[in-house]
């Protein structure tokens, strides 16, 4: 009895100590797999998706200009919609293109990577990474030698910044700074193009807007961020020697647009019966938009990237002044809210389900219209699609992807 249970307790013993190590082995694989998945910020999964095996020689390919007189792009906002048509645009002409985008959900993150994937097949590879990780912008600097930075990534949208207005500090103030802080560092520091808006203009009620018109009178959070972004490129180029020059967009639209602006969503919403809010002025005011079709941005864009000087600092010291320009991009003929949606009707041969609304305060202007003289003279810059054009490419655009037809 007594042998019988002490080989027994040994048994026992033992099968208590290899249940104890499989749970132990259990509980360390739990504790890996929730760090791993669970305790890891966005930030440092991004990290580890970003320097797997083969990232950098795919940024070292991606940057590589085709021809020996090239440049070589860092494209901020490169998934986005204005982004990913300039980095297509660059590319195509044989400049090397490296993109970078967070890809946040400020609208359906589906569409940023679909022109992802327009992007990788013409050989643009867009790093997933946030302008405010300067340890990640570092690190691509260390890699390649940017002649140029093209800096489209920002938090746009008017009306959202009553939702949501740490998004536009956090990308277009502390972001925007972040960028600038490592390319004065670089050696040598590359020339910076960014997006601006014609939202700077604020309540400025002098029209057509010039670049020397007052700016000082915002109507949103995002326009004061645009507004503050210029006099920030204005302090690093003054104290940097770094070139900058600032695109003032006009309401811009077309293929591939943003899901967030009243054209797409008025599409969205007259193909599904849904009724649209046209916001109207009060005593007769009109509430009009110059809207601007993304070929003509893109061309605007390409042309102040070839005409920046070189920054004229390194390694974070000024040698001597820097170029800083800012240029108004529009289409030069504002279009009635009304008439858009009229355009939109005849293109899509459905009636929209309208109602008049009194312009909300929601950070709107009432009006825009570009004077586009500067960048004509500067940039040879001169639009040349009219909304009904455009508007007809955006429609077909958005039937094919979405893959709808038109009610007859
Ligand atoms: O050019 C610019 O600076 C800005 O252009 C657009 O802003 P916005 O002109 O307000 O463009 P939408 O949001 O598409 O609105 C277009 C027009 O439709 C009107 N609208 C908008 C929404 C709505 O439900 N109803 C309506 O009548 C707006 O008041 C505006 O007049 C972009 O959203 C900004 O990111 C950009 O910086």
């Amino acid at each position: 009895m007594t042998r019988f249970s002490s080989a027994n307790r040994f048994r026992f013993q033992f099968s208590i100590s290899k249940y104890a190590f499989w749970w132990c082995l259990f509980f360390i694989v739990l504790l890996c797999f929730v760090s791993n998945h669970l305790l890891l910020s966005d930030n440092d999964r991004r990290l580890l998706r970003n320097r797997g095996k083969g990232w950098e020689q795919r940024v070292l390919s991606s940057a590589s200009p085709r021809s020996s007189t090239g440049s070589t792009v860092l494209v901020t906002g490169a998934a986005g919609f204005i982004g990913s048509h300039v980095s297509a645009a660059l590319r195509n002409r044989g400049d090397g293109v490296v993109g970078l985008d967070n890809f946040n959900n400020y609208y359906d993150v589906s569409l940023k990577h679909d022109r992802r994937a327009m992007l990788e097949s013409s050989g643009v590879f867009i790093v997933d990474g946030d302008i405010n990780d300067q340890v990640l912008l570092k690190k691509l600097f260390s890699i390649v030698q940017f002649t140029h930075v093209m800096h489209l990534a920002a938090q746009a949208g008017v009306r959202y910044a009553m939702k949501n207005p740490a998004s536009y500090i956090d990308s277009n103030l502390s972001g925007f700074v972040n960028l600038l802080e490592v390319c004065k560092e670089a050696k040598p520091q590359p020339a910076i193009i960014w997006a601006s808006s014609s939202s700077v203009y604020g309540l400025n009620s002098k029209v057509p807007f010039s670049e020397t018109d007052r700016t000082d009178q915002p109507a949103s959070l995002y326009a004061a961020t645009k507004k503050a972004g210029e006099e920030i490129a204005h302090s690093y180029n003054h104290i940097y020697g770094l070139s900058i020059t600032g695109l003032r967009f006009f309401t811009v639209y077309g293929p591939w647009g943003r899901p967030d602006m009243a054209y797409f969503f008025f599409t969205k919403d007259i193909l599904q019966g849904n009724s649209i809010r046209i916001f109207e002025g009060g005593k007769g005011g009109v509430v009009a938009r110059d809207f601007t079709y993304i070929d003509d941005i893109v061309k605007g864009c390409l042309a102040a990237l070839d005409t920046a000087e070189k920054s004229t600092g390194s390694g974070g010291k000024k040698m001597r002044p820097a170029q800083l320009r800012v240029y108004n991009l529009g289409n030069t003929s504002p279009v009635e809210v009304g008439s858009l949606v009229s355009i939109l009707e005849r293109l899509l041969k459905v009636k929209a389900r309208r109602v008049a609304t009194p312009m909300p305060r929601n950070g709107d202007v009432m009006y825009t219209h570009a004077n586009i003289s500067l960048a004509e003279k500067e940039l040879g810059y001169k639009p040349t699609t009219d909304l009904r054009s455009g508007l007809e490419k955006f429609v077909k655009w958005y039937l094919t992807y979405y893959n709808q037809s038109t009610v007859n």
